[in-house]
């Protein structure tokens, strides 16, 4: 599935080139807010805006993208990862949408193959983007954060295993997230951080993503060192997602 998500991203950029090209895009840079709403506190929530999985589909009837924004911001999210593939019933402008609403930052979720497709982000507001390093070489994992450091946006990059981690640490990549999704099998085991956890260099702000459904989970990951956690089912599908961002937020910061 990966793979075919990959092609078909590769079509979609090609075609999204042709009817803007970057060059004429009006892109004003960013300050770095997103790794500051991070580091700044000792843990923090990036909460997501997820309405499908390509897995599970349909996650979250009841709110639109905005609307999730908006309980996320009011109940003590730090950032927020707005999807943007179609796969996740995502959509591009879904970022201004969200930007026009609250304050926090926005990591764009997307499978980034293109350095196009950073400055389609941050054209449309985004403060940051995810690399996935099992879709992308060493070199491209390089060029991306330069492009993406160029514009004051920040890279969430992202690893599963230790392979990957191994690859991630040597870069300067200083916000590393540990999957806790199989992208082959799309299992989940919070474990998975624990496992990966102690091979991380220290100054490393470690995020673990996937699979986190409630606030044991999240101070088991306090307790181990991560820095904070990326929720997107575990939100959507609650019956109470205010309460729910409460809880995972921790409150206590
Ligand atoms: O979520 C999926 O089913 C999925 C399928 C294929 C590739 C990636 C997938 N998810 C990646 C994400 O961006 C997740 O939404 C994110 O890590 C949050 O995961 P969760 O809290 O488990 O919804």
């Amino acid at each position: 599935m990966l793979k075919t998500i990959v092609e078909q991203k590769r079509q979609e950029v090609d075609c999204a080139k042709l009817v803007q090209p970057a060059t004429t895009m009006a892109i004003q840079p960013a300050s770095h807010e997103f790794a500051k709403a991070i580091q700044r506190v000792n843990w923090a929530l990036i909460a997501e805006c997820k309405l499908a999985s390509p897995v599970k589909g349909r996650l979250c009837t009841g709110y639109t993208v905005p609307e999730l924004a908006e309980i996320y911001a009011a109940n003590g999210a730090a950032a927020l990862s707005v999807h943007t593939d179609r796969h996740f019933c995502g959509h591009l402008q879904d970022i201004a949408k969200v930007r026009e609403t609250v304050a926090l930052p926005i990591l764009r979720k997307d499978f980034i193959i293109d350095p196009y497709q950073i400055y389609e982000a941050r054209a449309a507001g985004a403060h940051a983007i995810l690399l996935i390093a099992a879709i992308l070489t060493d070199e491209e994992i390089l060029s991306f954060l330069a492009v993406a450091a160029e514009m004051g946006m920040d890279c969430l990059v992202e690893t599963h295993s230790r392979e990957e981690l191994k690859r991630v640490i040597k870069t300067p990549a200083n916000i590393v997230g540990i999957n806790n999704r199989d992208l082959k099998t799309f299992t989940t085991s919070i474990e998975n951080t624990f496992d990966l956890l102690p091979d991380v260099e220290p100054g490393k702000t470690i995020i673990s993503e996937s699979g986190i459904h409630c606030g044991q989970d999240a101070l088991r990951l306090k307790s181990a060192g991560v820095r904070g956690i990326l929720v997107g089912e575990g939100l959507v599908k609650a019956a109470d997602i205010a309460c729910k961002t409460k809880e995972l937020a921790l409150q206590q910061n």
